[in-house]
């Protein structure tokens, strides 16, 4: 069996859901489990919704609620016909009033709670895969509908909830009974945790419900469908001329998810990985088009792509007392372990330490608890650029080629050698495009 998965904009409409379940039924001899992202930007729609309510402004909330409405009716009149159609009008409906009362109740208190937004944010992929489900069954498919908070189990830590693998596996494995023919429609995103809340598993985080599942029922592959060919050597929105990279590792896309590449949730490679399942990135709009096969080994030697995250935060801790003392460094990461913070980037010297982190929530906390023993300066607006490839380093006039073409960009910091697939620079926010514009031009000439 195979597992595809859909992301928003592949089911943006009744033309693209005719579009995703063509491609399945392509694949239906070898049994299919089909996962699925909210229509378009739902997502985004939801948390300004969400926002709204939290001040109370039920009416723009609701304005919100009809332009979602609007979109899905549309959908629906498009995708069934008489008497499925009714059926189907009837699930939307269902779905819409609960969406609204919730929208109303938030509205009235005036608060959503980490656990409430869950709730309201899981609308978008249960619409999205009602719409398919039934568009299937028009279509006369074997489809079976999952809802997918009952097969993905989580911890209780809302808006990124930490999968629970055994019980999730177990569940996978109970409710998802694959076979040639047969169609299964599930949604990504979302999970529950042990007392039966709704969950979320981050943003993106569809590509990892699909590999989830995919390594539970040890599928012959995973496909992600998106809206690019496959990954490519930049974000082709920026680089209009980046190719495809036909063969990654394992490594090679976990580096580039993790460091800004938005076509795979950072966290999907893993569940493949421990199976050794290839996971296919594909075009929904070009299926036969340029793909890439991500895989246990098989990359090329040499520079295979560059990402960029934005927003980062440099922290510098420094402390003349360390000098040729030790255990500083383990003093640090504790404090970034009591706050729960994860750390991207560390360069050290004898009397220093600088880190990058993303998440700058809890910085003021993070800054109080290490001034205790050093002194902190914090640098925002910062970017992370990573030049990903195997042996990066072996190759002498590399390096060279990567600092000439950031000859008029301040790179802040550097870090080679953690993984012998990664170089990454700490540049400035607002130089992070030119700076991989400058840096694909100068890699990728050839
Ligand atoms: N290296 C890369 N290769 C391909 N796409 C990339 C890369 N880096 C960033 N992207 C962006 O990722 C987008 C696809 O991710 P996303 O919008 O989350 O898709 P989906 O909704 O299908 O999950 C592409 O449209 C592209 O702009
Ligand atoms: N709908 C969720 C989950 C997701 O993975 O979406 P997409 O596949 O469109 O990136 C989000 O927007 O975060």
């Amino acid at each position: 069996m195979i597992v595809q998965k859909f992301g928003g904009t592949s089911v943006g409409s009744a033309r693209r859901i005719n579009q995703v379940l063509d491609i399945a039924e392509k694949e239906l001899s070898r049994g299919v489990v089909l996962v699925a992202s909210a229509m378009g930007k739902t997502t985004d729609a939801l948390l300004r919704m969400a926002g709204l309510a939290e001040r109370g402004e039920a009416d723009s909330a609701g304005g919100e609620l009809d332009n979602l409405r609007n979109m899905h009716y549309s959908a629906l009149v498009d995708l069934l016909e008489v008497p499925l159609y009714e059926e189907g009008k009837g699930a939307v409906d269902r779905l819409f009033r609960e969406l609204e009362s919730l929208m109303y109740g938030l509205s009235l208190i005036q608060e959503v709670s980490p656990r409430s937004m869950d709730t309201l944010l899981s609308f978008g992929e249960r619409l999205s895969t009602t719409l398919i489900y039934y568009r299937a069954l028009q279509k006369g498919l074997n489809v079976h509908f999952i809802d997918s908070r009952q097969i993905i189990k989580t911890d209780s830590r809302h808006g990124k909830a930490g999968v629970l693998e055994e019980e999730t596996r177990q569940a996978i494995t109970t409710r998802i009974k694959t076979g040639p023919g047969l169609l299964f429609v599930a949604q990504g995103f979302i999970a529950s945790d042990s007392e039966g809340s709704t969950t979320t598993l981050g943003r993106g985080g569809s590509d990892y419900s699909a590999t989830i599942i995919g390594a539970a029922l040890e599928a012959e592959e995973v496909q992600i469908w998106t809206d690019v060919n496959g990954i490519m050597t930049s974000d082709p929105r920026l680089i209009p001329n980046a190719r495809t990279i036909g063969e990654l590792s394992y490594d090679e896309a976990a580096e580039l998810s993790y460091f800004g590449a938005k076509v795979i949730h950072p966290s999907t490679i893993q569940p493949a990985v421990e199976k050794r399942i290839p996971v296919w990135v594909k075009n929904t709009g070009d299926p036969e088009g340029p793909a890439s096969r991500i895989h246990i080994s098989g990359s090329n030697t040499g520079i295979q792509a560059i990402a960029g995250k934005k927003a980062v935060t440099l922290i510098n801790v420094r402390s003349s007392r360390m000098l040729n003392a030790y255990g500083f460094l383990r003093r640090i990461f504790e404090v970034f372990e009591t706050y729960r913070v994860p750390v991207d980037l560390v360069a050290t010297s004898e009397v220093s330490v600088s880190l990058t982190i993303e998440d700058a929530e809890r910085i003021s906390e993070v800054k109080s608890a290490l001034e205790e023993f050093s002194t902190v300066t914090v640098e925002r607006d910062k970017a992370i650029i990573s030049l990903v490839g195997q042996d990066l380093w072996k190759q002498s006039r590399f390096t060279a080629r990567v600092f000439s073409a950031l000859v008029d960009i301040p790179v802040r910091m550097i870090s080679l050698g953690s993984s012998d697939i990664n170089l990454s620079l700490v540049v400035p926010e607002d130089q992070l495009d030119s700076a991989i514009q400058s840096l694909h031009d100068a890699l990728f000439a050839d």
